[in-house]
């Protein structure tokens, strides 16, 4: 650390004051980019003006929503503070699903930046995981990709579409053993944890994850063909994953968005279009601030006492 740092202490540890993850947890709350930026900087000014070293994590919390309040951004000074609170008292799982290519990743990452939330998990790595347990003889749509698992069936499956979603379904039942587990271990921690990736199938989580007032699912998906296409070309440029694969399949690649978006939407979970980054960010955070919002509701508290308790 710098002796020009001030040191933010928290509970488990101190980091010199960063303008970077300030703005981030305002952006989280609803300030553009740039205005976060600029505005904590401005904090980081004004604490160094006072000639603070040291500052404890609640204490800035307090400045920075008196801060927000005296700049008249009101309702972001609130979102900020509730989210704060909210993290800081329960554990929450965030699970991003949706099919291969719909940007499951790259928003999971976005969200975990904006909500200072430290663990990211792909379902490919439970997958990876859960392969190293579970026999190829046992369990060959494991081995399979999400778009190639009907391959390996064992049954005859007359009806195409049927058989791809068969094969997908057998494919992630064995990958969501490994994420109902990485679950119930962040909640036993009390870490909140974001789990993105294809094999989030919302028929096949048990109703305790659904039902959980810990655990907040979205769906994400593309709906037009052609983006949805290009996606794969970008990522091919980026990643050593071969765009040409993805294409290859790409027909089942849509049959399997298409069976998660009717099954989110009878399960009641939240289906979000991801056609620009910040949009579909905006819209995953007022899902999750509004599930916050009717859990803390729910258990018989109000917002603004979280807010005057936390402040
Ligand atoms: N909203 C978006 N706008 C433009 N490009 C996006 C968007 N979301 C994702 N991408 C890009 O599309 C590609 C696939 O996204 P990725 O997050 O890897 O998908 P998934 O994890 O769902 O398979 C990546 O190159 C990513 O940067
Ligand atoms: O099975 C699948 O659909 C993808 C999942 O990964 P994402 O595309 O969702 O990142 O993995 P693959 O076997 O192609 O490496």
């Amino acid at each position: 650390m710098n002796s020009e740092d001030i040191i933010v202490i928290g509970k488990k540890i101190k980091m010199p004051f960063s303008k970077g993850i300030l703005a981030r947890s305002l952006t989280a709350a609803g300030l553009k980019p740039s205005i976060a930026y600029k505005l904590a900087l401005e904090i980081y000014e004004m604490l160094k003006k006072e000639n603070i070293k040291e500052i404890d994590k609640d204490e800035l919390r307090r400045r920075v929503y008196y801060f927000l309040i005296e700049k008249n951004y009101e309702e972001i000074a609130k979102r900020y503070l509730l989210w704060r609170a909210i993290l800081n008292k329960k554990p929450i799982s965030i699970l991003i699903g949706g099919a291969s290519g719909v940007g499951t990743s790259t928003i999971a990452f976005e969200l975990a930046s904006r909500l200072g939330i430290s663990s990211v998990i792909g379902t490919d790595s439970i997958r990876e995981v859960m392969r190293k347990v579970i026999s190829r003889e046992l369990v060959p749509t494991l081995y399979e990709s999400s778009y190639t698992a009907w391959k390996v069936l064992r049954e005859e499956i007359k009806d195409e579409e049927k058989k791809y979603i068969i094969g997908f379904e057998r494919h992630c039942e064995s990958v969501l053993v490994g994420v109902e587990g990485v679950i119930d271990r962040a909640l036993l921690e009390g870490q909140s944890v974001i789990i993105e990736g294809t094999h989030l199938v919302p028929s096949l989580i048990s109703n305790k994850y659904l039902e959980s007032p810990n655990v907040i699912f979205i769906t994400l998906t593309v709906s037009d063909e052609k983006l949805h296409k290009m996606r794969f070309y970008a990522r091919g440029k980026v990643s050593n994953r071969p765009t040409e694969r993805y294409l290859r399949h790409f027909k089942i690649i849509r049959i399997i968005n298409e069976y998660l978006v009717v099954t989110s939407k009878k399960k009641g979970i939240p289906v979000v279009e991801n056609i620009n980054i910040s949009k579909t960010v905006e819209e995953c955070l007022n899902i999750i601030t509004e599930k916050l919002k009717r859990i803390l509701e729910m258990e018989g508290g109000r917002v603004e006492d979280v807010l005057e308790e936390s402040l």
